[in-house]
């Protein structure tokens, strides 16, 4: 009997809202590959396990807190799983890990190469153009931005479809300063399109997701420079909808958050103007916010709605299920609004 090779591990990073889902789905959707999946959201429901347009792709998530303040035994238990395959025991050909975008993805990678099973190809940070320098210099954020980036074998500028050149050159030489040496590609901005993942697929046709040769080795920083803080310099709160919400209501809460608020998404049963719910995606990154229909998982026709829905959970399971909807909200620790406000807030949206 052969030893069976080491599965190749790339572990995704960047900010909250920097474009990590998006990517993972235009991976998803080359269809090329057997991807095992892994992700971990920083809220209580795992939002991203209901984005993830997946089908015929093994996924596991981790929840409630940062990966890399949590056991690593948690953490490989779980990679050890997927590494040796589904139900059909075939090995997937490559893992993803998305991580927590408050998550230090260099940490996340270093526990996992302790696994004899695997073996980590790199660790790609990705960077919104269009907030990487004003969140580079926030007294807050910037410490957790700054470690993402100085510890990436790679880092893709995401959004650069909302910059100007100006902007861009902006957010490289910000980028620039905090992670001196590490390679560094921006997305045309022609092929950014947050819709039909246009930009991740651009990137990764051009091979930007694979770390230049022999970075990822060299990249061992020393453990004084790890971030065990991540799970206490941010906050979350997360609301279940019971039921559909009014569009109107919905739109009106988001715009009268504060400032402070880093990161919304969830996926609610929004009712518009003729009054029936449809399970509609949630995004608001800074003050920038989008409502989309959920799609499909890739390569299904049906919406991902109907049927009996399944309990909704912590893993995500169930969310955008008749009925079943649920928001994350996340700032930095001081700055989300006390939570029995947010409750009276959310459940005055509710129809
Ligand atoms: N304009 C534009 N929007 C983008 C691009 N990439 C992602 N987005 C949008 O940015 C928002 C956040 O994208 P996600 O892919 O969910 O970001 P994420 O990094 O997975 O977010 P977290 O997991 O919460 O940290 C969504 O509304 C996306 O549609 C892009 O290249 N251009």
């Amino acid at each position: 009997m052969t030893a069976r090779q080491p599965i190749p591990v790339t572990v995704l990073g960047g900010f909250l809202g920097a474009g990590k889902t998006t990517l993972l789905n235009a991976l998803l959707a080359r269809g090329d590959r057997r991807y095992g999946i892994m992700v971990n959201d920083f809220g209580a429901i795992n939002i991203d396990a209901a984005l993830i347009r997946r089908r015929d792709t093994r996924m596991i998530t981790l929840t409630n807190g940062c990966m890399c303040c949590g056991p690593a035994a948690d953490q490989n238990a779980a990679l050890t799983a997927l590494a040796e395959g589904g139900d059909d025991g075939i090995p997937p050909d490559q893992i993803v890990i998305e991580t927590s975008g408050v998550a230090d993805p260099r940490r996340v990678a270093q526990l996992a190469a302790l696994e004899p099973t695997l073996l980590i190809d790199g660790v790609v940070v990705l960077a919104d153009a269009s907030a990487a320098a004003g969140l580079l210099a926030d007294r807050l954020v910037g410490d957790t931005l700054i470690r993402q980036f100085a510890r990436a074998d790679l880092i893709l500028l995401t959004k650069t479809d909302l910059v100007n050149p100006a902007g861009l050159a902006q957010a490289q030489a910000a980028i620039a300063r905090a992670a001196p040496g590490v390679a560094m590609i921006a997305s045309p901005a022609s092929a950014a399109s947050p819709d039909d993942g246009g930009f991740g697929a651009a990137l990764v046709a051009s091979g930007g997701l694979s770390p230049p040769a022999g970075t990822a080795a060299a990249r061992h920083l020393p453990d004084d420079d790890i971030d065990h803080q991540a799970d206490a310099r941010f906050s979350s709160w997360s609301w279940a909808s019971r039921g559909p919400v009014d569009r109107g209501r919905l739109l009106a809460a988001l715009t009268a958050l504060p400032p402070g608020v880093l990161r919304v998404k969830g996926v609610l049963p929004v009712a518009g103007a003729d009054g029936r719910p449809a399970a509609t995606v949630v995004q608001m990154v800074g003050r920038r916010w989008r409502l989309t229909p959920l799609a499909a998982p890739i390569g299904d026709t049906a919406p991902a709605l109907g049927g009996p829905p399944p309990a909704l959970g912590k893993t995500g399971r169930g969310i955008g299920h008749d009925g079943q909807g649920a928001l994350v909200l996340i700032a930095a620790t001081g700055a989300l609004p006390a939570a029995p406000d947010l409750q009276t807030m959310f459940d005055a949206i509710r129809l």
